[in-house]
């Protein structure tokens, strides 16, 4: 995993004070890697357009032009005077080079956006807003330095942001490339390193993104092993019983030794899987919520509080009795609908959708400073983990999910990891990133996905 962090200017400050780096040396590191991949990747384009705004993001456009002039045909498209000094030093430079600096924009090969970085500081002005929906409109490759223009430190979008096909970060990882509304403006993210290996540039964190090798799939390695070996996962059924139904057939295909459905009526189920009326005797985990509907509340409130590892989804988060478990080592995995309500019945916070999807990085560790023992997956573009003082994000995950039944597989994966015996945020994260490594790995088009050939990738994984 990477680690991310709320904001660099701390870490620049301290490749000068610690490394006795200079600024200048910075941002020469920063421009190179942006021409470095442009070499390296395109080498065959002809015209490049670097656009700059008046601060340092501004500078390091105007450092790559004077990197890439010769070998390509740069134009330089300056948005306003430059400003800061660095920006005036790197100015005074093209200039001596006779770099073109033009007055209209125009559709180049590859585009650089330098008009913002992590200085973007109030909402766009109408003249921003025009030239970054011109630089949209183009249908040139589209780059952006450090972060799209227009996406602020909490990785909002106010009007309009770059859409980028690739952004180059400078130094580490931030919060901001990671909100759910960046996930249409970033493209592939990658880091440069700024004059020291990253691991150098980088202070601890409590924020990480995840990779795939974070996965760990549920491998037997014992061969002395029986079904019972594997735990038995029970899944609560409700009116909507497909949910139950697809959570318990993800989990069996995810390695659970056996997978009961609890349910009063009896139910036409897939071979493997059993039926039961009440929770089993030798059960190792219980999902619960999916498609849950009416019930009885006493007979909820035993099945929560029986002594076995617990994933609760869905209905419940809009139901008081939740509150009575926040206190124990269990798996919420609410989408944002289902965490607002979470939020106002816990007393955090009463909120609406679109206040959560800004700050999701603000809500989460709000919620889990109240209750360390839950291991939260809030679901998303970005879905975020977090337990107790640490947060993790998985960004594999892409529209093929957006269908009714994705949730009740991952509800059913997390479960069958946790009836095997894993923690709880072990569970969520390697079930999460099962989940979304199926779904990329689904070769057909990105509508069509059923919750069964999600199943069917899961078990090509
Ligand atoms: N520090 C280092 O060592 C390194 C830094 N690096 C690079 O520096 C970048 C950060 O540079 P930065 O801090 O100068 O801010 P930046 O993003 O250029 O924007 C500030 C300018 O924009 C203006 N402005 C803001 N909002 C606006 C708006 N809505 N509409 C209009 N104008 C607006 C603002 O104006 P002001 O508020 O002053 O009026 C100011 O002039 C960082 O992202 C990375 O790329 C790398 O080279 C690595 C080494
Ligand atoms: N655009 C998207 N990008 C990434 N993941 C997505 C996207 N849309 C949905 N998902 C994922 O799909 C799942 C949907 O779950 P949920 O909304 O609970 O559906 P349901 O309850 O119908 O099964 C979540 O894991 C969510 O993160
Ligand atoms: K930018």
């Amino acid at each position: 995993m990477q680690k991310i962090f709320d904001e660099v200017n701390s870490l620049d400050k301290r490749c000068y004070e610690k490394f006795l780096l200079s600024e200048d040396l910075l941002m020469e590191h920063a421009a190179s890697s942006i021409a470095s991949y442009i070499r390296e990747n395109h080498s065959s384009c002809k015209s490049i357009l670097i656009v700059c705004g008046s601060g340092n993001n501004g500078a390091d456009g105007i450092t790559l032009a004077r990197l890439l002039h010769k070998k390509f045909d740069v134009k330089l498209y300056l948005a306003s005077n430059p400003k800061s000094s660095m920006t005036q030093l790197q100015f005074q430079r093209v200039e001596a080079l006779k770099i073109e600096i033009i007055n209209e924009l125009f559709e180049a090969d590859i585009i650089v956006d330098c008009l913002f970085g992590t200085g973007l500081n109030k909402p766009l002005d109408e003249k921003s807003t025009n030239l970054i929906n011109t630089l949209n409109s183009y249908n040139s490759f589209k780059i952006a330095c450090d972060i799209p223009s227009g996406i602020n430190n909490l990785g909002q979008v106010q009007s309009v942001a770059f859409e980028a096909d690739i952004t180059i970060t400078m130094g580490a990882l931030k919060t901001s490339l990671f909100s759910d509304v960046s996930k249409d403006y970033v493209g592939k993210i990658i880091v440069a390193d700024l004059g020291v290996e990253r691991e150098v540039y980088e202070v601890e964190s409590n924020k990480f993104l995840l990779d795939e090798s974070d996965m760990n799939l549920p491998f037997r390695n014992k061969k002395n092993s029986h079904k019972g070996s594997f735990g038995h996962l029970n899944v609560v059924a409700g009116c909507k019983k497909g949910a139950g139904i697809i959570a318990a057939n993800a989990a069996f295909n995810f390695g659970s030794g056996l997978v009961s459905v609890v349910c009063h009526e009896n139910l036409d189920l897939p071979y493997h899987l059993m039926q039961t009326h009440f929770i089993s005797e030798n059960c190792t985990a219980i999902a619960i919520g999916m498609g849950l509907g009416k019930y009885e509340t006493d007979e909820i409130r035993k099945i929560l509080n029986k002594n076995v590892s617990k994933i609760i989804d869905a209905d419940l988060f809009y139901d008081e009795l939740i509150c009575e478990v926040l206190n124990q080592e269990i798996v919420l995995t609410p989408h944002p609908k289902e965490f607002c309500s979470l939020l106002k019945l816990c007393k955090i916070a009463d909120i609406k959708v679109e206040e959560l999807q800004n700050n999701r990085f603000l809500y989460v560790p709000m919620f889990s400073k109240k209750y360390p023992k839950v291991t939260l997956l809030l679901k998303g573009a970005n879905v975020i983990i977090s337990k107790n003082e640490k947060l993790f994000v998985n960004s594999f995950g892409s529209a093929v999910l957006s269908k009714g039944g994705s949730g009740d597989v991952l509800s059913g994966l997390i479960g069958s990891l946790l009836a095997q015996g894993y923690d709880c945020l072990d569970s969520v994260i390697t079930a999460s990133l099962a989940h979304t490594m199926a779904a990329k790995n689904y070769d057909k088009n990105n509508y069509s996905l059923l919750p069964t050939d999600l199943i069917e990738e899961i078990r090509k994984l």
